[in-house]
């Protein structure tokens, strides 16, 4: 262990992701006595896991191991915490952590599972919390990868990444997170990490329309190579790296989410392939899909940066409504012919 261990381990969310990670902290730090306290905005939420140790809105009978406790006071919950984890929905994070910083730790390191970019920003989640905490960008990291909550809750083996501009910071991280069922790597490419995290969403849309307007698996994989290119050109175009792309946070979430009925975005797009209204959608999904917000922070960001994402696009029109999923599939293949290698 690079830094001294935690006194306790805050995490703010009791979704489903949040909920998870409590349990693979938990798992992973139980020997070393170290407390893991969930802050849930409901009180029941938090009763139920301190009485019945289950979440069962979002984790149905996974049981939560002994050592993680849950409060709906913020204060409680991050007094004392040397490690935050962030796991809300990405366009409340500004607005929650207004109250929360006021207890933060003042050497606290800040961890965001949020894979959602900024509406009228357009910032990542590291870069919100940078902005309203003032902490220092060692003090802020992301993990995102292959990582669909359900799974995890069962303990069925996986890997994740963990991001920080500071390689100590995500070995700090990397090491309380090892859990027998959950590997973290580590990667100093914090932006490249965190937008492939978040732009998979986006394609896990647009294959779910895919899927519900009946296509095959030719189309699948279609959208989803295509998709990680224009992720690529984007992520390049700001700075992030090629080699992380090809990695866990990139081509492995992005075929998880869009290979996955689990998958909150890909079943949306499912939803809307089908015929549906976005109103219908949302009235229908009781937990985040973060690309239906995300998709046009998303297009903003790549048009400020001149670059070309086509798929994207055609997402946003069809949230927006100025495509049907039926035209979708022409926009995107009567587009002018390239090569496939060009990046830019
Ligand atoms: N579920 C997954 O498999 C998974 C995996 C990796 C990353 N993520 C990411 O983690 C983040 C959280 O996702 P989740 O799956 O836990 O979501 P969720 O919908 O399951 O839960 C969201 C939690 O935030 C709370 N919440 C809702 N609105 C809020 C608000 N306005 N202010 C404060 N709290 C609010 C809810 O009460 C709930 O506890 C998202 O960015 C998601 O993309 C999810
Ligand atoms: O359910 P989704 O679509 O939010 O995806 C969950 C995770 O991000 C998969 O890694």
């Amino acid at each position: 262990m690079t830094k001294p261990l935690p006194r306790k381990i805050a995490v703010m969310g009791a979704g489903s992701w949040g909920t998870t990670f409590a349990k693979v902290l938990a798992d992973s730090v139980a020997d070393q006595g170290i407390p893991v306290q969930i802050w849930a905005r409901r009180d029941d939420a938090a009763h139920e896991i301190n009485e019945r140790h289950t979440n069962s809105r979002y984790l149905r009978e996974t049981k939560l191991p002994a050592n993680i406790s849950a409060s709906s006071n913020q204060r409680e919950v991050l007094e004392g915490a040397d490690l935050v984890v962030l796991a809300i929905p990405s366009q409340s994070l500004r607005r929650e952590l207004a109250v929360f910083k006021k207890y933060f730790e003042p050497e606290a390191v800040l961890l965001s599972l949020m894979k959602g970019l900024e509406r009228g920003t357009d910032q990542r989640m590291s870069e919100v919390i940078a902005e309203v905490t003032q902490f220092p960008e060692e003090r802020v990291a992301v993990l995102s990868g292959p990582n669909l909550a359900m799974e995890i809750a069962r303990e069925q083996p996986t890997a994740s990444v963990v991001a920080c501009t500071d390689p100590e910071t995500a070995q700090w991280i990397a090491e309380l997170c090892s859990a027998p069922y959950f590997r973290p790597y580590t990667n100093d490419d914090v932006l490249g990490v965190e937008l492939g995290g978040i732009v998979k969403n986006i394609i896990a849309l647009a294959v779910g329309m895919c899927d519900g307007m009946g296509m095959g698996d030719n189309t699948k994989s279609t959208v989803i190579t295509r998709g990680l290119a224009e992720t690529t050109r984007l992520v390049l175009s700001l700075g992030g790296r090629l080699d992380t792309l090809a990695g866990l946070s990139g081509l492995g979430d992005l075929v998880a989410t869009c290979s996955s009925s689990l998958s909150r975005n890909n079943t949306a797009g499912r939803l809307l392939g089908q015929g549906l209204f976005l109103d219908e959608v949302n009235d229908r999904m009781s937990q985040t899909a973060e690309g239906i917000k995300s998709a046009r922070a998303v297009f903003d960001l790549a048009r400020a940066h001149e670059v070309e994402m086509p798929i994207t696009e055609a997402v946003v029109m069809v949230l927006e409504g100025s495509l049907s999923v039926e035209n979708m599939a022409a926009r995107l293949l009567s587009r002018e012919l390239k090569s496939e290698g060009e990046l830019n």
